[in-house]
């Protein structure tokens, strides 16, 4: 088969670029308002066909969504075959076809590529699909499935559905009768066997106390139904933010974005809360996950990524130990530069603790390196993966104790709980309740683990955020040069003060972090160096925030 050329320019002409729009594909996929994506839908589904061509047939995923943002964004994003991100180096090629300025251009990258990878075109192209609740992602599949049309590959639409779903169909389908095959490949297949390894997890424990859900008026509603329907009495759920009737409330004054970025309670929560009571929030996609309380002074506490990183994986490390697989069964750690350095403290006296540059691709990346590899990014996204060889050990182990085989029994039914292929809030928020019952926790004292370092992160707009380079994942400037050192002098008048700068990978901005002892002097730091910034990169001086030092 030959390049389907007269479809694609049929296809291609009903959706054409928007000539002054310039497209990237970031960290989180294409992103931006809406309305100017059209053209990037219709494409990225010519590449998806291509992909899976690419390789042999195998389900690509394509997951329309913008997350945490706004109503009115919305975005794209590409899932390899194993549920896990795109390919980096694919990501370029979106990048280009995306920004291809009229029909002929874009068929002529279409043809360049397939003759590069020398792409046999007779294999079928699979893709499988879905939304979140936002109103613009109707139009955005339709735009989606012309570009699937074009290329003559098969689409599987799976409708509304949480991010972590769509990668977790993606990976049952490739892996289906085979020796990896991950599970069944209907959302009901999810729900339903991440469900009962909760319930057999904590059989003979105590029921969890109800549980405040606040669902960002997004999708992680509609799982979290489906959820509460299987679990039954395992545990109450409490939802609140449930609105997906109103497509302007999600992610307002809700979601776990909000929470982690304000440090505070959504509004509707406060009110409903009793001192002790646990509470969480999912994202619009409800792949990120955010705990938090009230403290016995009425004042918010949050149990972000840092603390759900430390209660699983202290956990898991408890269960190898139990099971006599100490040695066996390696549990590592990894988080990004914004950890808070006192969960790092805690962490890396207990465990192997990487730090790698932000980004989930890359946390995923070197968590499969151990055993059994838990990562997650202090905004509340991480899951934990499990190596072939740790499945091989968990299968064919012999415990010479009751007590080892219990252990070797819950290590066996984390695999089933966790879905592995992404962070996933609800399957996150199932593991941490699992954990608090084993541990007899309340919130107050698993947020004692350890006591967070008071912090300050902070957006600076720079003319270019390219100019930022960084190294040691991400923790060092070497550009601009000098930079790095004009910080270094500022944050050593801190005792235990630490502080990095990097430009983001989503947002025309470069990121300012910082903690101390004290928040005054995280401030302090943050301010200062957001200020060294502003100023070094020629920022006008009558538009400097009045915060800034
Ligand atoms: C400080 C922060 O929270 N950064 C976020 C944000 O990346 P930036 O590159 O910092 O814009 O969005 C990413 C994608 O959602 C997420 O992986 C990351 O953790
Ligand atoms: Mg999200």
């Amino acid at each position: 088969m030959s390049l389907p050329v007269e479809a694609l320019a049929r296809y291609s002409d009903l959706h054409p670029k928007l000539s002054y729009e310039k497209f990237h594909y970031g960290t989180a996929g294409f992103r931006m308002a809406g309305s100017l994506l059209d053209s990037v839908m219709f494409r990225v589904g010519v590449l998806a066909a291509i992909r899976s061509k690419r390789l042999e047939g195998k389900t690509i995923g394509v997951m329309v969504t913008a997350s945490h943002n706004p109503p009115v964004d919305n975005g794209v994003k590409l899932v390899d075959p194993r549920g896990e991100m795109l390919e980096a180096s694919w990501e370029r090629h979106a990048t280009v076809l995306a920004n291809t300025t009229s029909t002929d251009e874009f068929i002529d990258a279409v043809d360049k590529l397939v003759k590069t990878y020398k792409i046999n075109l007779d294999h079928p192209a699979n893709v499988l699909y879905a939304r979140d609740t936002r109103p613009s992602g109707v139009e955005l599949v339709a735009a989606l499935e012309d570009g699937l049309k074009a290329m003559g590959a098969n689409g599987r639409n799976e409708g509304v559905q949480t991010t972590p779903i769509l990668h977790y169909l993606v990976r049952c389908v490739n892996t289906k009768g085979t020796p990896e095959a991950y599970g069944e490949d209907t959302v009901e297949g999810y729900i339903k066997s991440t469900a009962d390894a909760f319930k057999k997890l904590i059989a003979g424990k105590p029921a969890p106390p109800p549980l405040v859900v606040d669902c960002a008026n997004g999708v992680g509603y509609v799982a979290l139904k489906q959820f509460a329907e299987y679990l039954g009495p395992a545990i109450t759920f409490i939802p609140m933010n449930n609105d997906l009737e109103n497509a302007a409330a999600l992610n307002s004054d809700a979601g776990a974005d909000y929470v982690k970025t304000n440090q505070k309670f959504p509004p509707s929560i406060a009110p409903v809360l009793a001192p002790g009571q646990r509470a969480c929030s999912l994202d619009g996609d409800a792949d990120r996950l955010i705990y938090y309380y009230l403290n016995s002074r009425k004042q918010f506490r949050l149990l972000d990524g840092d603390k759900i990183a430390a209660l699983v994986a202290g956990f898991i490390t408890d269960l190898v130990k139990g099971a006599g697989l100490e040695g066996q069964i390696d549990v590592g750690l990894v988080q990004t530069a914004y950890a808070n350095g006192a969960s790092t403290k805690y962490l890396e006296k207990r465990l192997p603790v990487a730090c790698v540059p932000t980004g989930v691709k890359h946390l995923h990346r070197a968590a499969l390196r151990y055993g059994v590899g838990v990562y997650f990014e202090a905004n509340g996204h991480g899951t934990v993966v499990f190596s072939p060889a740790t499945y091989e050990v968990l299968a064919s182990y012999q415990p010479s104790t009751p007590t080892q085989a219990t252990y070797l029994e819950y290590l066996n039914l984390l695999p089933k709980l966790i879905n592995q292929t992404i962070g996933d809030a609800l399957s996150d928020m199932l593991l941490v309740e699992a954990v608090l019952a084993h541990k007899h926790y309340t919130a107050l004292e698993w947020d004692s683990i350890y006591i967070d370092l008071p912090n300050r992160l902070l957006k600076v707009v720079v003319p270019n955020r390219n100019i930022f380079q960084t190294e040691d994942a991400e923790r060092r400037l070497v550009h601009p040069e000098g930079m790095q050192k004009l910080i270094d002098d500022h944050v050593k008048k801190f005792e235990s003060g630490r502080a990095f700068v990097r430009p983001s990978g989503t947002e025309n901005v470069v990121r300012v972090y910082a903690e101390a002892s004290d928040q005054g002097q995280a401030d302090q730091i943050a301010l200062k160096i957001a200020g060294i910034i502003y100023d070094e990169t020629g920022g006008d001086p009558f538009e400097r925030p009045g915060e800034f030092l």
